[in-house]
């Protein structure tokens, strides 16, 4: 039987991998199922009423390689009446005039889909970039999590720690 959350993560080098796995860890036993995208049918999204998706981006802006190859594909989901929520990584300091681009792209994508997203997490001081699509319209908040494995890889843990409750209440899995 499905777990009540599915977590759809795409990783080139094993930093989004292991910050899923480390979410997997967090949430505690039977509530996250992990599906790396790279070997998992993009139908297996329609199994979730909650999901989570994890994407890093790469080569200015662009998604990571396994959500690339996804991409017209993302077009069939219905998503209408779901809760989902998003992490994206990338490299403020080496690539901070497209900080996350992909996170936002998927949001985009996805909530053209129906998604209802929770999840959203603040823009502050501790992130040092010039441009971001991961940026809501106001420009205050990231439209996900935001982690840096490359620049404030101290920072990841105890950012799940305070993303992830938000997202399991937001979730509200009485439902
Ligand atoms: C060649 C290269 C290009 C990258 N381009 C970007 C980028 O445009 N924006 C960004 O925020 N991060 C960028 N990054 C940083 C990656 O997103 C970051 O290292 C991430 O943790 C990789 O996660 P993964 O191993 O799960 O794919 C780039 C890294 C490399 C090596």
């Amino acid at each position: 039987m499905a777990a009540p959350i599915g977590l759809f993560y795409g990783s080139t080098t094993g930093n989004t991998a292991h910050v899923a796995e480390r979410l997997f860890q967090l949430a505690g036993p039977g509530l996250i199922d992990l599906h790396d995208i790279a070997d998992t049918a993009l139908a297996a999204v329609d199994d979730y009423s909650c999901l989570i998706f994890g994407i890093s981006t790469w080569d200015f802006g662009e998604q990571q390689i396994d959500w690339q190859d996804l991409w017209p594909a993302l077009d069939a989901l219905d998503l209408q009446g779901r809760r989902c929520a998003f992490f994206g990584l990338g490299d403020q300091l080496g690539y901070g005039d497209w900080y996350l681009d992909a996170m936002g792209l998927l949001h985009e994508r996805l909530q053209a889909r129906g998604a209802l997203v929770v999840g959203a997490w603040p823009c502050t001081e501790d992130y040092d970039f010039r441009a971001s699509l991961a940026l809501n319209d106001a420009g205050d908040c990231f439209v996900g999590l935001v982690l840096d494995e490359d620049s404030q890889r101290s920072e990841t843990d105890a950012r799940l720690e305070r993303w992830l409750p938000q997202v399991l209440a937001a979730f509200d899995l009485s439902d």
